[in-house]
């Protein structure tokens, strides 16, 4: 009697560590089936719009920003050209249309789901600085809003217009209210080791740009005051 007993009180321990394990493995399995969509990280979305000139340096600009490395040559885009970065909870969307005079045209269209506009430049075409500052004031009369930043690019080469010279080739003087208006020098060339520090700069630039609500600029950031012509590309801005 007092082995059956014991017999049965062992069973019942086997039983209950057998019951309460086993769950437990089915539950793990369960969950490790269903991990890939209870994990899934949300993104907010936010587009960058990249436009200006035919050659002015877009593509290469969206090139180094997205992948942190330059190249020597790039096509000139017929349609659309887009990349994509991850920062902290933002899925950011640096998307370009070609600059083409028959692609300016569908610029406009683009506004509406952008929130900042990157207006590149060819510093060393000053023959049609005036076609680009007519396309840039078009572009912002229907954005009345969106911040805004020229990159005054291709500033490796001798030929380069200086910022000031930009500034006022392009008639910023001329945007009003309080918009956030930021210009900068760049060159998309590598200024070493394959990379370009000075669009690394642009990219933290824009990121935080992007994680900072919609609003009136701070600190000052708006309308630069570019009053001096300098060469070297980490004193502009
Ligand atoms: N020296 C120099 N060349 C550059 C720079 N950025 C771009 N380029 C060159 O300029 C040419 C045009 O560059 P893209 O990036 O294709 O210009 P884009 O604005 O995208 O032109 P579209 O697509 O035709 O509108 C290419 O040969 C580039 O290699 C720069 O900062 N310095
Ligand atoms: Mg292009």
């Amino acid at each position: 009697m007092v082995i059956g007993a014991a017999v049965a009180a062992l069973g019942s321990v086997l039983f209950i560590a057998w019951s309460r394990y086993f769950p437990v493995q089915r539950r793990r399995r369960r969950c490790l089936a269903c991990s890939p969509a209870t994990e899934q990280v949300k993104y907010l979305d936010r587009q960058i719009l990249v436009l200006g000139l035919d050659g002015a340096g877009k593509s290469s600009i969206i090139h180094a920003i997205s992948t942190n490395t330059t190249r020597s040559s790039s096509a000139p885009t017929h349609g659309f050209n887009s990349a994509q970065i991850i920062h902290q909870g933002l899925r950011i969307e640096l998307l370009e249309v070609g600059g083409s005079q028959n692609l300016r045209t569908y610029w406009s269209q683009y506004l509406k789901n952008a929130n900042v506009i990157v207006f590149v430049v060819d510093s060393t075409d000053n023959k049609r600085l005036h076609l680009a500052r007519q396309e840039l004031h078009r572009l912002l009369h229907e954005a009345p809003d969106l911040p805004l930043m020229v990159l005054a690019n291709k500033q490796d080469q001798n030929t380069a217009l200086c910022l000031p010279e930009i500034h006022s080739e392009l008639s910023l003087h001329r945007i009003t209210g309080e918009r956030e208006v930021t210009l900068l020098g760049t060159s998309a060339v590598s200024d070493g080791a394959g990379h370009s520090t000075r669009l690394q700069t642009v990219k933290t630039l824009l990121e935080e740009r992007l994680h900072r609500p919609k609003g009136p600029a701070q600190n000052g950031a708006n309308h630069p005051q570019a009053t001096q012509c300098h060469t070297s590309l980490q004193n502009d801005g």
